[in-house]
């Protein structure tokens, strides 16, 4: 593990629960989205915040992240308040983070870099 990777690997990502069978890189891609993304009070997954500018924005990203759940059979916990959407992913079955969470999020931050965050 690199320096830099460690540095974000922060006490949080170490007390991840994993779903079974995961691959062992799984833990390291995590890690590369924390902190923006946080551990959920189950440890069983990761949750993060968006704000946009506007209601519009918030309901554009909500709509592009529904479209790749279909796309990927795996869907969020979230919800929205004006213009804000709060995002959890953790798996069911197996139970725990699995990568299907790590991609989704990473999604979620593609899309909403995409759209554009509030400044
Ligand atoms: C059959 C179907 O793929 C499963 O029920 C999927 C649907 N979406 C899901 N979404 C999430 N977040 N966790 C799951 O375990 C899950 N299971």
């Amino acid at each position: 593990m690199t320096e830099a990777t460690e540095f974000i690997n922060n006490e949080d990502t170490r007390e991840i629960i994993f779903a079974a069978n995961q691959s062992t890189d799984l833990p390291d891609r995590v890690a590369k989205l924390f902190p923006t993304w946080h551990l959920s009070a189950s440890k069983k997954g990761i949750t993060r915040q968006f704000t946009f500018s506007s209601f519009t924005k918030a309901f554009k990203f909500m709509t592009l992240v529904a479209e790749q759940c279909k796309v990927k059979k795996h869907h969020p916990s979230w919800s929205n308040m004006y213009n804000q959407v709060t995002v959890e992913w953790t798996t069911h079955r197996p139970e725990g983070l699995s990568l299907k969470d790590a991609e989704m999020a990473e999604f979620c931050d593609l899309t909403a870099n995409e759209i554009g965050l509030k400044e």
